[in-house]
């Protein structure tokens, strides 16, 4: 038996859950999970599903393959379990990235990091113990086009699924933001969209909120725009300090871009139009 992760995308209409399960059924297909979403504000519609099929899974694309036609869907059939490659660029801060290797190690996020990019040397020692390659690239803007070619190379060279920016704190340029789309995940530290940009806890601080949050979501060339995956926050109140909020909000941070990888290497985030269908 094969599991099998079969993703499908269209414009909605009559039919497609009938086509799709018939297609599974034609192969003998056990379906484990069937998530689905009509989305009346784009008129598209999202399938997701996780089969266990005997056959080969070339037969089982090329039954899907026809349904597809029919529909002019977007769609995907993966093995279940394989882990997303994943290039990690950080900063200064810890916690996202310490998230991250933690669970990796714990076995409970389905991904393998084979490198590590930093625009600072601080969290070198921490990739080090995790045993996983780590570069340190002074960024300045007349080196930030090098350094963006080196994670074009790493890309292609290291086959990567996925790019996470867990508090990297440099702007991608546009031309990146095109070449990746769609496969480069970032972690703000704001309940966007309030507090774009740089230092949200000051900004929420001087605002005098009552939440402060975190929002993992795909990076666009419009900052802290992009497509939301993930989102938490916590209660706070006058009295706390910009570095209280920055105390609290680690743990936020950590949560919500750790739980937005796995969601994308279990494949279960789709993009609808600037929003996202995240089958849980
Ligand atoms: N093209 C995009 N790049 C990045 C995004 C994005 O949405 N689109 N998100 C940011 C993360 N970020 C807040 O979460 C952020 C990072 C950096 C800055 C910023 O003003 N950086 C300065 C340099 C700061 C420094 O060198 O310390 C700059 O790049 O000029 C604002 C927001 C990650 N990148």
């Amino acid at each position: 038996m094969h599991q099998l992760i079969l993703t499908f995308s269209c414009d909605d209409t009559a039919g497609i859950v009938h086509a799709v399960t018939g297609a599974i059924v034609a192969c003998q297909g056990n379906i484990l999970e069937l998530q689905q979403f009509s989305s009346t504000d784009t008129g598209r519609f999202f399938m997701r599903v996780e089969i266990d099929v005997p056959t080969a899974p070339e037969e089982f694309r090329a039954a899907i393959a026809q349904v597809a036609t029919r529909f002019a869907a977007t769609w995907a059939v993966v093995p279940a379990g394989v882990p997303t490659r994943t290039l990690v660029l950080v900063s200064k801060a810890a916690g996202p990235l310490n998230d991250l290797l933690f669970h990796v190690r714990a076995g409970d996020l389905p991904i393998e990091i084979p490198l590590i990019l930093s625009n600072h040397e601080q969290l070198g020692r921490l990739a080090h113990y995790h045993g996983i390659p780590f570069e340190h690239h002074a960024v300045l803007p007349d080196s930030k086009p090098a350094f963006e070619n080196r994670i074009r190379q790493a890309v292609d060279e290291l086959g990567i699924d996925l790019v996470v920016l867990a508090r990297y704190m440099q702007i991608l340029s546009p031309e990146l933001c095109t070449d990746l789309a769609g496969r480069v995940i970032n972690i703000h530290h704001s309940f966007l969209p309030g507090f774009k940009g740089a230092n949200p806890y000051r900004q929420a601080h001087e605002r005098g909120v009552k939440l402060i949050g975190a929002t993992a979501h795909f990076v666009t060339s419009n900052l802290d725009e992009g497509p939301i995956i993930e989102q938490n926050v916590h209660r706070v109140d006058h009295s706390a300090t910009v570095a209280e909020l920055t105390s609290i909000g680690q743990g936020l941070e950590s949560d919500t871009l750790t739980s937005a990888v796995r969601l994308f290497a279990e494949k279960r985030i789709f993009l609808d139009g600037i929003r996202t269908v995240i089958f849980h």
